[in-house]
């Protein structure tokens, strides 16, 4: 029996549209310069025509993403209160487990596989280590999480790959143990190991707050000038939508629409896209009630824990083992590298059933922090 088609539809298959570019620019070339994008205006042939008709969005396929997006708390409770819902989605979760097994109870089976190997852990900041909240600013991490990451942190290598800026996400974590990596992947600080360049891009050697010896590396630090001038734009271009938010990311830009009233997605989603019809350079991908714009380079969480591997010098053995644990889309580049090159796993951060390349999962940031006192423990008994 196919459990992913038996009841109806459980799965959210998110299909991850992109705003189709030229594809000249698909690949990985760091430019030198970039012609000003006013110089795009004039190009129409360039230009993709932009769904104008609500039908039009939908049939892109970016309407109903929106709408789907991370449930609002809300529809959630909606579900709680209505037993019969409740009954369903806990049914339909648990089918959806017998896939993507809890990475809790098949804690024993993980250890095993592990044996002697060394693991190297990869996480995801909002929805991992965080509980999703309305406002991005207050997406505090708790004290015990911080305890948890501290202590997995000081038996194996771990860092933490996140969306937002990596400035931002140190403030929250606050953990000098660790590797950061932000902007999906493009600011990468880590050890100063053999990498000294990867796709053809230097790395920097600097020094972090500490006065400690790190490799940076940037890829998409041509792109800046152009993500400042599109933060701005698309500032002003939503201005008026209330709920509505900008987040700067550095090398990405995310517009936030998780308090946006539905009828006004629409709008959000078209004032993005007649934005990005003068950035060819640029695309846009979709995240949890949000839309991200970040350079076309071919660069992700994946790369970034291909990169961090090499780094650490943990990229050539068979004796490492490496996870990584993420809740949203972005996070499945990761998943999908750990699983094309068979050697570690991914583990999705879901209370929802959803299609992942991810092997486990966990259902929200309190089993990600169980999960992580568990390998603690098991490590600590284990040497
Ligand atoms: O890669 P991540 O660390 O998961 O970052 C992805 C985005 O996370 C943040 O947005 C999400 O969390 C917010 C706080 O809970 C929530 O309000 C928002 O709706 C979510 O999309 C962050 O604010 C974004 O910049 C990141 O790109």
């Amino acid at each position: 029996m196919d459990l992913k088609t038996s009841l109806g539809s459980p799965v959210i298959a998110d299909p991850l549209p992109t705003l189709v570019l030229p594809s000249a620019v698909m690949t990985f070339t760091t430019p030198t310069s970039f012609p000003s994008p006013g110089l795009y205006l004039n190009t129409s042939s360039k230009k993709k025509p932009l769904p104008g008709k609500i039908e039009e969005v939908r049939a892109s396929g970016w309407l109903d993403l929106m709408m789907a997006s991370s449930p609002t708390r809300k529809r959630q409770i909606k579900d709680v209160v209505n037993d019969v819902q409740a009954d369903d989605h806990d049914l339909q979760y648990c089918n959806w487990m017998v896939d993507y097994p809890s990475a809790l109870t098949s804690f024993e089976a993980i250890t095993d596989f592990a044996g002697s190997k060394r693991l190297a852990l990869f996480l995801d900041y909002d929805g991992t280590l965080s509980p999703i909240v309305d406002n991005p600013a207050n997406a505090i991490m708790s004290d015990e999480m911080r305890a948890a990451v501290r202590h997995v942190a000081s038996l194996f290598p771990t860092a933490i790959i996140s969306g937002r800026s990596r400035d931002k996400v140190f403030d929250f974590v606050k953990l000098n143990e660790l590797y950061y990596a932000g902007s999906h992947g493009m600011d990468i600080m880590g050890p100063v190991g053999k990498t000294t360049e990867s796709n053809g891009v230097e790395c920097i050697r600097s020094t972090d707050t500490q006065g400690k010896e790190v490799n940076l590396f940037q890829p998409a630090s041509e792109f800046l000038p152009m993500i400042d001038e599109v933060y701005k734009r698309l500032g002003e271009s939503i201005m008026d939508i209330d709920g509505a938010r900008m987040e700067d990311n550095k090398f990405c830009v995310s517009v936030h629409y998780r308090n946006v009233a539905e009828d006004d997605y629409q709008k959000v989603f078209q004032r993005v896209t007649a934005v990005m019809e003068d950035y060819p350079c640029l695309k846009l991908t979709h995240g949890r009630k949000v839309l991200e714009v970040r350079p076309v380079i071919d660069w992700n969480k994946g790369k970034a824990v291909e990169f961090l591997l090499e780094s650490l010098g943990l990229n050539e053995s068979e004796d490492v083992l490496p996870i990584y644990v993420g809740d949203d889309r972005t996070d499945e580049d990761a998943f999908k590298v750990l699983k094309a090159s068979n050697r570690g796993f991914g583990i999705l951060v879901s209370s929802i059933p959803k299609e992942s390349d991810a092997f486990y999962s966990l259902r929200d940031p309190a089993e990600v922090m169980e999960f992580l006192k568990k390998l603690a423990t098991w490590k600590e008994q284990s040497t």
